[in-house]
């Protein structure tokens, strides 16, 4: 299953025109405010109908203007995840989640019910009313009514923009699991790059209406002239797997044969992990670095460096353990020599890594 949208559309002193396509696992609408991602999430839920263009769900055509053919919103079966949860106040969790499969009843309703409710942890919440659940709770229970409706696609526009960093930290590991084990396309609005790097298979980064950059989540993050969200939101993805659990509080990852120190994560032995290092918490030697107190230094090469408009550049580097960026000043790059093709090393606090930074 995947979607492909093509779409163009003005507003006074908006134009935009963008071409990606989602395949299975969550895609991630990635830019600042006004990039043009909920103007595209609308004209795929068919809530605003675009000057011109093409969408195409699973091999149904839902909208082509050239051919006049626009299905109307009902008829899409596509799920909508909003960033506040928006259940019916009078109706229990139980009856809320029956109310998305109404529409489309089917013979294994009951063991589809029972899917979704162990899927997003929500079995000791059936008789509560909205009121009485907590913000993620309420997001877990509106994730659920949009799955029993048995969507083709689920749209999530900011889900977690409502919610505060603890609350945030309880939902994205059930995006994770609706990542893995659902088999419809997600198109997932966001300007949160932790976000982005925790969830995103696919990344369509966006800026002023366009498409800058789209394809595979690492390859497009690690990728230093791509920063929809500013340079303050560059940061690597690296995949590590879990070795170790030490008795000081650390965990060890290995890298790709390159030992990655992180605070406890509560995570299996042996389990593969997302780990986002953040430009800004690498520091770069050309020496191999003695006398520390990082624990992780990783050698590489330098394969891109992307100087900013201010005294800043991003510097790329190919590792065994995966790509790293780093932020440096243009006065340290040129002091150290850091082109293209120079050897160093990336040296990362243990502690930088915040939980929230790894994911599975
Ligand atoms: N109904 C409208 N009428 C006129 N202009 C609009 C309308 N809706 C959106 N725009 C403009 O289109 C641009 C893109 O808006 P859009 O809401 O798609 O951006 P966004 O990336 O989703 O932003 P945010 O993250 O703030 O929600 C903005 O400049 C916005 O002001």
């Amino acid at each position: 299953m995947s979607l492909s949208v093509c779409v163009k559309h003005a507003f006074d002193g908006f134009a935009m025109d963008v071409d990606f396509t989602a395949p299975k696992g969550i895609t991630v609408l990635f830019g600042r405010s006004g990039a043009g991602k909920s103007t595209i999430i609308d004209a795929v839920a068919g809530l605003q109908r675009p000057n011109a263009g093409r969408i195409v769900l699973d091999g149904e055509v839902l909208l082509d203007t050239r051919a006049g053919v626009l299905v109307p919103v009902h008829k899409r079966r596509i799920g909508y995840i909003f960033q506040d949860a928006r259940l019916f106040p009078h109706l229990t969790v139980a009856g809320n989640l029956a109310y998305g499969q109404r529409l489309n009843r089917r013979a294994d309703d009951a063991a589809q019910m029972s899917r979704v409710v162990e899927l997003l942890g929500i079995s000791d919440l059936l008789d509560r009313r909205p009121a009485r659940l907590s913000g993620g709770e309420r997001q877990r229970v509106a994730i659920g009514r949009a799955l029993l409706s048995r969507p083709r696609l689920l749209l999530a526009d900011e889900p977690l923009a409502a919610l505060d960093e603890a609350r945030k930290a309880e939902i994205i590991p059930y995006f994770e699991r609706l990542r893995d084990e659902v088999d419809i396309p997600i198109l997932y609005v966001s300007h949160a790059p932790t976000e982005v790097a925790r969830l995103a298979t696919t990344v369509v980064a966006l800026e002023g209406g366009r498409v800058i950059r789209q394809g595979e989540a690492l390859d497009v993050l690690s990728d230093p002239s791509v920063l929809p969200t500013g340079v303050r939101g560059a940061g690597a993805v690296i995949e590590a797997r879990v070795i170790a659990h030490h008795e000081d509080g650390l965990s060890e990852l290995d890298a790709g044969g390159v030992p990655l120190f992180l605070p406890h994560v509560s995570r299996d032995l042996g389990l593969m992990m997302r780990v986002r290092i953040a430009a800004q918490d690498v520091i770069l030697s050309r020496d191999v670095p003695v006398g520390l107190s990082a624990l992780n230094i990783m050698a590489g090469e330098i394969v891109a460096v992307k100087r900013g408009d201010g005294p800043g550049a991003i510097v790329s580097l190919k590792t065994s353990a995966g790509p790293i960026l780093a932020r440096v000043t243009q006065r340290s790059a040129d002091a150290l020599g850091l082109v293209v093709g120079v050897h160093c090393h990336a040296i990362i606090k243990t502690v930088s890594i915040a939980p929230e930074d790894a994911g599975a």
